[in-house]
């Protein structure tokens, strides 16, 4: 069970360091798993509380060094200065943290705004020692936090000015910031003057649904949930890798377009089975291999986006697999399974088998997953009459008046100032003879850029991971979608762009909405087996004349025209026609009702948990137990 919801509160690894004079240990304690608690004490003041459910250390935040630049990490230090003693934070869940110290230092720099107590009043006060929980940030907090900053930054007054001592006193009082490390509090003079330092700290918000997956997730149960295309299924999945400890916690996904969406990495990069093909013996030597061994040993608890894609054999295979490494008898090891998918959508591929078992019809399924949950609001697009027309192409239904509509849009003008609109191709050959006809046919000459890669052993995982190639060829109007790192992995991709070049001979795109930008290289971090980080460091962009419907999956997108006339696997069509954002942002060319297919034995599925859903009345409608199912 991990911890709730209370911000104030964190479960992680914690050290605490007693200093000497030089800044060396001479004490040092290890709790492997405490909860770090923000409270006050008996005078009101800020106290950092470490309790390991023996005896609990207390530190009062007076005068503190906030070390946070491995935040995103899980990691932290919080050092108080007039104790000489540092608290270090590791495994912390990074969303977790970073409202903990959001918390924290909205809390810190109010209670400095109020009358502090000096240790003569404190003494002749004769209180007893209490710890109360901090009550949640309030508005208030947030005024007085970003008064306190205010002051701090604020221009010198002139010397025997009354605000003079005001601007001092707030400037000594500030948290001290060590050198080349950021703290909690936002770096001083980077910030427009009338912005507010602090906002109150709201998380993005998940919906009621996504809110109970979240929670069934927290409780530790193993859980499968999906959802049509665009209910928020991968969104969610952010968030959860981000409410679990780091250390034990692998995000991976079928693909690895799907996995570098949630910052993770390929399921069988994370298994390190090879292509999973080989017998169950030659995998499980493949997985103890000494770069793989750790990713297994140290798992607790694995999430798989686009599952739909995995199939049921290989599923097994990573099962006793699990068993075998944990030395273990539960289900998976003991292992806690966060499977997220559409059934509907992409089947497994095949890979020379004629026809590959979707997951849930692996032997082990029934004994994994406790939880079968569905989101059913969808989020990408808003207009009804298309998410309806959506919906039952999803279920495999093509009425007449379906198709009437679905032809009247081959003659949509979605074209804008030039801008093409993306091909989605159901083959890979198409993709890349489009994008490189449509080079052709511009003028001038071309550029190529070439990534510079941390480490070429690593090339292979490099090029599935990665949202860009080794490879970049561009030429003034070549139309390319940008992917913009955010975070340390997750990535955000814009469409629809043409290129110039700057005199710097970097690619100046020109945005939909008008703005032009010289795009600089970024550098792409991944984790690696073994734990060693890999990066690649190139322009953040790519021809987008055309995409593969195939890594078109889990996408959204503005202007998109597809073609449909070879496809060739089930959920291929519904897949291409729910990444466009509104009816009248797509195209579709020679439709032909027949391509739309939903696989029999999916339908099914569904069927039944649903029938199990009606069976226990649960009020949730997309709250469904997978007992007795299969
Ligand atoms: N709670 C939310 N608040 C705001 N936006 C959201 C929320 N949930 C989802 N979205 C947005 O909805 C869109 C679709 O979400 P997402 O890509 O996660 O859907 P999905 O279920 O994974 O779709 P697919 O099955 O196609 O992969 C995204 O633009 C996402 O940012
Ligand atoms: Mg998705």
């Amino acid at each position: 069970m991990l911890d709730g919801d209370n911000p104030a509160e964190l479960q992680c690894t914690v050290v605490i360091e007693w200093l000497n004079s030089c800044g060396q240990a001479t004490k040092r304690r290890l709790f492997k798993r405490a909860s770090v608690t923000i409270g006050r004490n008996e005078f009101k003041e800020i106290v950092l509380r470490v309790h390991d459910g023996k005896i609990p250390h207390s530190f009062t935040v007076s005068d503190v060094q906030l070390f946070n630049r491995f935040a995103k990490d899980g990691k932290c230090t919080v050092k108080f200065l007039p104790e000489n003693v540092q608290v270090l934070m590791s495994d912390c869940p990074p969303d977790r943290l970073s409202t903990f110290l959001k918390t924290l230092s909205i809390k810190h720099l109010a209670w400095k705004t109020s009358k502090c107590l000096g240790d003569r009043a404190k003494l002749l006060a004769c209180k007893n020692w209490r710890f109360e929980a901090i009550s949640p940030v309030q508005k208030k907090d947030v005024e007085k936090a970003n008064a306190f900053q205010n002051k701090v930054n604020a221009p010198m007054a002139p010397a025997g000015h009354p605000e003079r001592r005001a601007n001092t006193t707030a400037r000594a009082q500030q948290v001290k910031r060590p050198r080349n490390l950021c703290d909690f509090s936002p770096i001083k003079d980077k910030r427009p003057e009338k912005r507010p330092f602090f906002t109150l700290p709201t998380d993005y918000q998940l919906s009621r649904e996504q809110s109970s997956v979240l929670d069934a997730v927290l409780s530790g149960k193993n859980v499968f949930f999906t959802g049509s295309a665009g209910t928020g299924k991968s969104f969610l999945l952010k968030r959860i890798v981000g409410s679990l400890p780091p250390k034990s916690t692998y995000a991976t996904a079928s693909t690895g377009v799907a996995a570098s969406y949630i910052g993770g990495t390929t399921l069988h990069n994370f298994a390190g089975i090879g292509s999973g093909l080989g017998s169950l013996e030659q995998c499980l030597e493949l997985a103890q291999r000494p770069m793989v061994l750790p990713n297994w040993t140290s798992c607790q608890h694995l999430i798989i986006d686009e599952i739909s894609m995995v199939d049921a054999q290989l599923f097994d295979k990573l099962e006793t697999i699990a068993r075998s490494i944990k030395r273990s008898p539960e289900p998976f090891g003991g292992i806690q399974l966060i499977l997220c998918g559409d059934f509907l959508q992409l089947p497994p591929v095949s890979k020379g088998k004629d026809n590959p078992k979707y997951c849930f019809q692996a032997r082990c399924w029934r004994k994994c997953i406790h939880l079968c949950m569905e989101l059913t609001e969808v989020r990408r697009q808003t207009d009804q009459a298309f998410i309806s027309l959506l919906q039952s192409l999803r279920m495999g239904r093509v009425t007449e008046v379906v198709t009437g509509q679905l032809l009247k849009s081959a003659s949509h003008s979605i074209e804008r100032d030039g801008i093409i609109a993306t091909r989605l191709c159901t083959h890979k050959d198409d993709v890349e003879l489009t994008n490189e006809n449509k080079l052709k046919q511009l003028q001038g000459p071309s550029r190529m850029f070439e990534a510079v890669d941390s480490d070429p052993h690593w090339l292979k995982l490099i090029d599935t991971i990665c949202p860009v190639g080794r490879l970049l060829q561009l030429k003034v109007g070549a139309q390319v979608r940008t992917f913009t790192c955010l975070r340390l992995f997750y990535l955000k991709i814009t469409y629809n762009k043409h290129v110039s070049f700057a005199c710097s001979g970097l690619p100046r795109v020109q945005f939909l909405c008008g703005v032009t930008k010289v795009i600089k290289p970024e550098r792409w971090v991944f984790k690696a087996n073994g734990g060693t980080y890999v990066s690649r460091q190139q322009l953040p962009l790519k021809l987008a004349w055309a995409i593969s419907i195939h890594k078109s999956q889990g996408m959204t997108l503005d202007c998109v025209e597809i073609s449909l006339a070879r496809v060739f696997e089930s959920g291929q069509a519904y897949v291409a026609l729910s990444r466009a954002r509104s009816f009248e942002g797509m195209r579709v060319l020679d439709f032909n009702p027949c391509v739309v297919q939903a696989n029999q034995d999916v339908l099914q599925f569904y069927r039944k948990l649903k029938k199990e859903n009606v069976h226990m009345q649960v009020p949730s409608s997309n709250f469904v137990s997978i007992k007795n199912l299969c």
